[in-house]
């Protein structure tokens, strides 16, 4: 079995039902990851856990560098990396406390250092992103959801913003037409920076709330951390199952 982490996000910053082995802190060409690798075992599972923010949560998601925190993963070892992510609702069966395995992504973020392949290189790299989550992995969470009794939505389009200030309601309408079903502001450069160094990615997107626009309400950091609450007990037996897949 090859070594798997977890990333979580908001509302994730430590692993519940992790039994922690070491904390390992890694320096990598790109400075530091956001908080120490937490190596431990989940369900008798070996597994390396970064919190995405920081542990506690005081980097916001353009400032996280994605590029040290991929790196580090890959330096100690780890083929596929399950994230956890924050999401508000776009489409209609995007409700507020459920999960979704999103399959395809769009990028809106602009400024962040999103790629390894950039100087002194022999040659020019391209990846191929066309499938942007590891089909396998996506499914294993899938089967993982089914066997705990939990009712994930299969897919989505995860689009991805700036941050850290909410959408326009506009902007919404806008994600929306391009089809997209999801909105954070973590998965990209994430994702694709795992491509680049060949690690399997996959994410489970916990919705958190209705996105701008989609109610009249004000969008509320209370009202997210609820959500996420109730959420996160559903995310923590889907993981169970996962890892003991
Ligand atoms: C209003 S919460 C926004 C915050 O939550 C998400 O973080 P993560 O993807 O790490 O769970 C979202 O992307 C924002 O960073
Ligand atoms: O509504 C949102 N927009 C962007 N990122 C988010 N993360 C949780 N909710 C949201």
């Amino acid at each position: 079995m090859t070594l798997m982490a977890i990333i979580g996000g908001t509302g994730l910053t430590r692993l519940p039902e992790l039994t922690v082995v070491r904390r390992e802190r890694i320096a990598t060409p790109y400075g530091d990851p956001s908080s120490e690798l937490i190596f431990g075992r989940f369900h008798q599972q070996e597994l390396v856990f970064l919190a995405r923010h920081g542990n506690p949560h005081i980097i916001p998601p353009h400032k996280i560098n994605y590029r040290a925190n991929i790196w580090a993963l890959k330096e100690v070892g780890v083929a596929s990396i399950l994230a956890v992510a924050a999401v508000g609702g776009i489409g209609a069966q995007m409700v507020p406390g459920k999960i979704a395995v999103p399959h395809q992504i769009i990028d809106y973020t602009y400024g962040r250092a999103h790629t390894f392949f950039e100087t002194d290189l022999e040659v020019v790299t391209h990846v191929d992103f066309t499938h942007p989550y590891s089909p396998w992995l996506r499914e294993k969470v899938l089967t993982a959801a089914q066997v705990a009794g939990i009712n994930v939505i299969d897919g989505g389009v995860y689009g991805c913003t700036q941050g850290p200030r909410l959408e326009t309601a506009a902007e919404i309408s806008r994600m929306e037409r391009d089809g997209c079903d999801l909105v954070g502001m973590t998965g990209m450069p994430e994702a694709a920076l795992a491509r680049e160094l060949g690690i399997d990615y996959a994410c489970c997107a916990v919705i958190a709330n209705w996105a701008a626009g989609k109610t009249t309400t004000e969008i509320t950091m209370t009202e997210i951390e609820a959500n996420l609450a109730v959420a996160m007990a559903d995310l923590t037996s889907i993981l169970r199952h996962f890892v003991q897949a």
